[in-house]
Formats: C-alpha cells, structure tokens, sequence
C-alpha cells in the first residue's frame, strides 16, 4: 500500500471514463477539469479499455481496493460493462452517475460487478431540475434510481449539490429518502472555487444545525470527516440517511482522503482541486504507470484547511507555509 507524506494511504481510485455528459449542470466541476459541454460521440483522447483495465491492475498491486467511475456522465461510454467485467476482483466497483441511462442497463451493470452507485438528483421539481441540469431528464432520472433499486443496488444514494437554487428542497429531500428503502441521500456542499458563483454559497453549518434537529442517530464517517444523519428512524430502525459532505473551509476533510483520480485522457491526478501535478499514463508500459503511481501518490497535498488560504479579497491561493505545517495524525 501506498501513503503520502501526510500519512494519508491510497485505498481508492476515482477514475473518470470521459468528460462528455448530456446534462450540464450549473455546479458542475468536471472532476476540477471545467464544464462538460461539447460533442456527445466517443473522443479520441478517452482512455481505451485496455488502458482502464492496465491501471486498475496496478492500482490493485498497491492494494487498492475501491474503484469509483466517474465523467463527466461515464454510462456515456459503451464499454462500460465491460470495463466492469475486467476491473480486478478484489476492487469494490461503484459508480456516480447523472441516472439516464440506467433504465436498461442497470442489470447488466450489476451482472458485470456493480455494487454501488450515486445519482445526480437536486431538486424534486421538474423545472427546477430543469434550469440546474440544463435538460428536461428528470423522468428519466426517477426510472433511473427505480432501475438501480429493481437490479439490486442498495443502497442508492442521490447526489444533491446544496446551493441557493436547491437549498430550500433540502426538507423534502430528506423526507423523500426517510421515506423510500434503498435510498440515502448525500448533501454536497457548493465549491465556488471550482465553479465560480460565490452569490450562489449558503452556509452548509446552518443544514448541519437543522439535520442534528431531525436526526434520531448521527454517525461520523472518518472519510473526509463527513457527518452521517439518521433521519426518521436510526441506523438499526428503517432510518433514511443523510451525508454530508462539506470541503470547504473544512480543515480535516483532506486529513482522511485516500483516493488518487484519473482523468479520462489517462492522467493520473492527486486531488480533485489541483491540475498541477498531472501525469499522463499515455503509451506506459506497466512497470512506468507503477512508477507513475508511486511519484503522483509521493506529491499529494492536502487542499482544504492550511494548504489554501483566501486572500483580502477573497480569493483562494496557495499558502506558501503549509508545507511548513506539521502533518495531520494517521
Ligand atoms: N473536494 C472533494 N470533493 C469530493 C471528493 N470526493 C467526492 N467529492 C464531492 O462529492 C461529490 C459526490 O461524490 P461521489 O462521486 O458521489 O462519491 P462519494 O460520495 O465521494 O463516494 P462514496 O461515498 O464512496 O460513494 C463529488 O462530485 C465531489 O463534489 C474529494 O475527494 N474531494
Ligand atoms: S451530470 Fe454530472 S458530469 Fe454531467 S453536467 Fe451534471 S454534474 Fe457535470
Ligand atoms: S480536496 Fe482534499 S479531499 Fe478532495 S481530493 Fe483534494 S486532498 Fe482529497
């Protein structure tokens, strides 16, 4: 297994299949590469299958054991299921998805390896969902999280990106997983760093607040430092379950993270916030994408807490004396 220098070991991989997507949404970071728009047909700068499954191998030598797809939207890409099929065995495969194409193919998914997935759902109205996503799916993306159920997923987990558009849904949200089997619902916080907007940022600290109100049980997942609300029931007791995930002005959320990314033109990335540490597997024989590994691994950084610091003016920039900072505890 491989640590950083921040004691923080790499059990994970985030790896981004194509940055192509039919929605686009107005939050959308692309995995910290920018918005999604352009032709909907296969790129040649996509990662081949052969050259996936190349790195999931070694991934899986440094004991890697979980795998998450990603885009852009990645059922996008034909070969998925297959790409499932030939990830290593001893690898948990799951999935975040926009929802749209899993009527259909959801069993197949599941056939091929899938055992976890997250959809994209911010809003319980059609034309809310409309101006976030920039399409008119929403139907689509209800049959999806129905089919995910009806293949055997479970839990699923809807993905709601908390922001002024979406903020005042939250209620409902919860109520809708309290009340649904199989559901859970994951609460992100907004990144105006990565998406631009700052207007649009409410203070996720005021949604903590209200869901320790509600909550009948609340866990704490040591990833990420995220609070876990059981909601209308406890853990043991048919509760619906919120996580939250907050980045921002977090300071231990990075302490706990242990997933490298790939993008899907095959660079290797140590966080989702930073583009200056990329590495491309291009051409790599095996024993070069080890190689590759261990040096991306070796670079990794915390980013939020002391690592950026904002500015009089508000702005995030690089705080020069971090690396000065003594090393969060294992
Ligand atoms: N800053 C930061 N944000 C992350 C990270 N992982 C996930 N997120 C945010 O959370 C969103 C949803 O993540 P998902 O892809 O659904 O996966 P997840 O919730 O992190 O993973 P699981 O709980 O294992 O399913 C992402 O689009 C990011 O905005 C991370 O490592 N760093
Ligand atoms: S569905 Fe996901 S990848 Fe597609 S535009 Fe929305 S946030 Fe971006
Ligand atoms: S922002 Fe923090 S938690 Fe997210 S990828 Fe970067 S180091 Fe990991």
């Amino acid at each position: 297994m491989l640590t950083d220098d921040f004691g923080r070991e790499v059990t994970g991989v985030r790896v981004s299949l194509t940055d192509r997507c039919n929605f686009d949404c107005v939050y959308c970071h692309n995995e910290g590469l920018g918005d999604t728009r352009g032709p909907m047909d296969p790129q040649d700068d996509e990662m081949s299958t052969d050259d996936v499954v190349r790195f999931l191998e070694v991934a899986a030598e440094f004991d890697v054991d979980a795998v998450k797809f990603t885009g852009g939207e990645p059922m996008l890409r034909q070969d998925l299921e297959e790409i499932i099929e030939r990830t290593p065995d001893s690898m948990e495969v799951s999935l975040t998805t926009n929802g749209t194409f899993l009527p259909g193919r959801a069993p197949d998914l599941v056939d091929a390896g899938l055992e976890r997935v997250n959809v994209s759902q911010d809003a319980l109205d059609p034309q809310d969902f409309a101006e976030i996503t920039k399409s008119g799916a929403y139907e689509k993306v209800l049959e999806g999280v129905e089919a995910a159920l009806e293949a055997g997923l479970d839990p699923v987990k809807l993905n709601m990106v908390v922001f002024e558009h979406t903020a005042g849904y939250v209620p409902e949200m919860v109520d809708h997983v309290a009340e649904n089997d199989g559901l859970r619902l994951q609460l992100i916080e907004y990144m105006p760093e990565l998406t631009g907007k700052p207007e649009w940022n409410i203070d996720i600290q005021r949604v903590h607040d209200w869901l320790a109100e509600q909550a009948d049980e609340i866990e704490h997942r040591e990833m990420h430092d995220r609070k876990r609300y059981w909601v209308g029931g406890t853990s043991d007791d048919d509760g619906g379950m919120v996580e939250i995930v907050d980045p921002v002005e977090n300071p231990t959320f990075c302490a706990n993270c242990h997933r490298v990314r790939v993008t899907h033109e095959g660079y290797l990335k140590g966080c989702l916030n930073r583009n200056d540490d990329l590495k491309s597997m291009g051409e790599m024989s095996k024993p070069e994408i080890r190689e590759a590994f261990r040096e991306v691994v070796e670079n990794r950084v915390p980013y939020y807490g002391e690592y950026m610091i904002q500015n009089g003016d508000g702005e995030w920039e690089l705080n020069d004396e971090y690396l000065e900072v003594e090393p969060p505890a294992d």
